[in-house]
């Protein structure tokens, strides 16, 4: 494609920005984008990063770097990239979790960390809870602090460090510890994060790398942002005249628990200069669910400004409302009964309601499965894990993303659209310059050939777990694991690769086991055709037609509290996902109705209504 000059430059994908969106898309040097929930945020970032990528505004060979807080949120924006622009452009544009982005760092510089921080090779990854702090202090016998102060100390302290006072001692025998005294270092995410912090400090040549790289740097979901977080992306970027991008909304901040700034905002417009815009629309919920939300919202922030509903309603009857039942089995019945309901009347595809916990999908998971397979339908526990990763995040796995279309066209005589992001896929693994003829050729030549082997394997046989496991072994094969690793950073360590790899081989025999068809066993690996179950937090940045949220009761949700403005920041975030309606269960087995939060929704148009009569006809 060739490039357009800036003037020229439209939106794509959409029919229209809202003007501020439009401006802060414009805008020279760092902006701040807040703005409340559906008001595009995500989709201002796609947008903004085609318009720097097709208007050479970020040349080759430089790169945009992204990060987002979930891998399927990273994917998600990846993609958007993928369908707009032409892979020597999409290619540029690096969309990482926070996570991912620092673990890819120590990957590639891992012996330029000075001594005597420098982990070996062989780490693991660890996610160290009360217990793993507990036994710590135990073993060294310090009385002294108790387990949150040793983590925050840990999350806290930057390196190297300065061992005087009582808890630098500490958090240097922890790093020591986890560094030197187990056959592999231990590390967590958090202390990742501090290594490389130190390695920018310590190497301006690897840190004046990175600076030309990328000269433009975006991170979404910046209200939850940790201390920590942001200390390394000022490090990195501060002064180098990198143009960054926040987007926020922060009436969905609810990692504070994990050290979300509670001032993020006016700190990153401080670090970088950065001009604020903000947004009025939202293009995901219609007016009367908009009112309800803006009833919540400006709870959390009185002073915040009208929004522009630009969803359009399409369901009769309730759109929000509190569904009241006397008791656990009544409410996951009738539940069933009534997402049945709506399944088989039309009115609803099976993977576009989804059912909203706070905790413990897995236990819900017990109670809702069996009613819904009364009903012909089936459960998707995004949180449950094949092998050691959980679906959700295996789905947004850069493998997965690379094997699925792949595995689609083996089962279809015909898909545009796998073929086309199976051949992109293909020329970025391949790193075949578009402009060589010859080379393009051969590796369409050499997709069509493994297409037929595909389809030939999976015509000739039904599916069962051994034919999908060696179907899952012939696309490794082909797709070729080293290239694989080397084109994405995070699959580098053998660990990480065998990981997703592993829960990938897994799942796809499970579907296919339980499949007729190949093209459902697909459907049953993506989660098409079935309900979505996951916590409030994995909905984040997510968007379904109706969603459910079961236990809003005072016992289930004992921390909703006036006081507690994180819970209700997580209340918005769930009733804010929906498009169409919103409803929250509440069994009075469990608990009380939540009644300073009806009070507040009840002007709005949120009802109470008995459970009992959803079902009625
Ligand atoms: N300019 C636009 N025109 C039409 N639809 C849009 C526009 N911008 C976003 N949308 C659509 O609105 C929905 C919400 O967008 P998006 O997910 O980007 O919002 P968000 O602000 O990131 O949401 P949240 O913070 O609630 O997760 C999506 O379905 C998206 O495709």
């Amino acid at each position: 494609m060739t490039l357009v000059r800036p003037e020229d430059w439209y939106p794509q994908g959409v029919d229209e920005l809202e003007p501020k969106a439009w401006e802060a898309l414009k805008a020279a040097g760092s902006v701040l984008v807040t703005a409340g929930a559906g008001s595009g945020k995500t989709e201002f970032l796609a947008q903004k990063a085609t318009y720097f990528l097709q208007t050479a505004l970020c040349p080759s060979p430089k790169r945009i770097l992204a990060i987002s807080f979930k891998r399927d949120a990273a994917r998600n924006l990846a993609s958007r990239i993928e369908k707009r622009c032409p892979p020597d452009q999409a290619r540029r544009f690096d969309s990482y979790t926070f996570d991912a982005f620092a673990k890819g760092l120590l990957d590639r510089f891992r012996a330029a960390i000075p001594d005597p921080y420098r982990p070996s090779g062989e780490y693991r990854i660890i996610f160290p809870g009360r217990t793993e702090f507990e036994d710590f202090l135990q073993r060294r016998e310090i009385r002294s602090v108790n387990t949150k102060q040793l983590e925050s100390a840990i999350i806290r302290t930057r390196l190297p460090i300065r061992r005087n006072g009582r808890l630098g001692r500490i958090v240097q025998s922890y790093w020591q510890e986890q560094l030197e005294e187990n056959e592999e270092a231990l590390l967590s995410f958090p202390m990742i994060n501090r290594l490389i912090d130190y390695l920018l400090r310590e190497n301006s040549t690897i840190k004046r790398a990175l600076q030309l790289t990328y000269p433009v740097v975006f991170i979404d979901e910046f209200q939850d942002t940790t201390d920590t977080q942001f200390q390394l992306i000022r490090e990195a970027f501060e002064g180098s005249g990198a143009a960054l991008t926040a987007v926020g909304d922060d009436k969905q901040q609810i990692m504070a628990w994990a050290g979300a700034m509670h001032d993020g905002f006016e700190r990153f417009q401080d670090a970088f200069t950065a001009t604020h815009f903000s947004l009025v629309s939202n293009w995901r919920s219609h007016p009367e669910l908009v009112r309800i939300q803006q009833a919540i919202a400006s709870r959390i922030d009185p002073t915040i400004e009208e929004i522009e509903a630009r969803g359009t309603k399409t369901v009769a009857g309730h759109i929000a409302a509190i569904w009241d039942f006397s008791n656990r089995e009544e409410e996951a019945a009738t539940i069933g009964a009534w997402v049945s309901q709506e399944i088989f009347s039309g009115e609803v595809k099976p993977h576009n309601i989804a059912l909203l916990v706070r905790m413990k999908p897995n236990e819900v998971e017990e109670e809702i499965r069996p009613e819904l397979a009364r009903h012909g339908l089936r459960l998707r526990n995004e949180a449950r894990a094949v092998g050691d990763i959980p679906i959700q995040d295996l789905l947004g796995e850069d493998l997965t993303e690379i094997f699925l279309p792949l595995l689609r066209l083996g089962a279809s005589e015909r898909d545009a659209s796998s073929w086309n992001t199976a051949l992109r896929n293909f020329q970025y693994l391949e790193a075949a310059d578009p402009q060589n003829d010859f080379k393009q050729q051969a590796i369409q030549q050499n997709l069509e050939s493994f297409v037929r082997v595909l389809r030939g394997i999976m015509r000739r046989n039904p599916p069962t777990r051994e034919i999908a496991d060696e179907l899952a072994c012939q696309l490794l094969e082909k797709v070729d694991e080293d290239k694989l690793r080397q084109a994405f950073p995070f699959y580098r360590r053998q660990r990480d690769f065998d990981r997703v790899w592993g829960g990938f081989r897994q799942l796809l025999t499970k579907c296919a086991e339980q499949s007729p068809t190949w093209s459902q066993a697909i459907d049953e690996f993506v989660g098409y055709g079935q309900i979505p179950l996951m916590t409030i937090h994995k909905s984040k940045g997510l968007e379904f037609h109706t969603m459910i949220f079961l236990g809003l009761d005072n016992q289930s949700w004992w921390s909703l509290s006036p006081d507690k403005p994180q819970e209700l920041n997580a209340f918005f975030v769930a009733f804010t996902r929906a498009e169409q309606r919103a409803f929250f269960s509440l069994s009075r087995e469990h608990g009380r109705p939540v009644t300073w939060l009806e009070n507040l929704l009840e002007p709005a148009g949120m009802e109470r209504i008995h459970g009992g009569s959803l079902t009625e006809s």
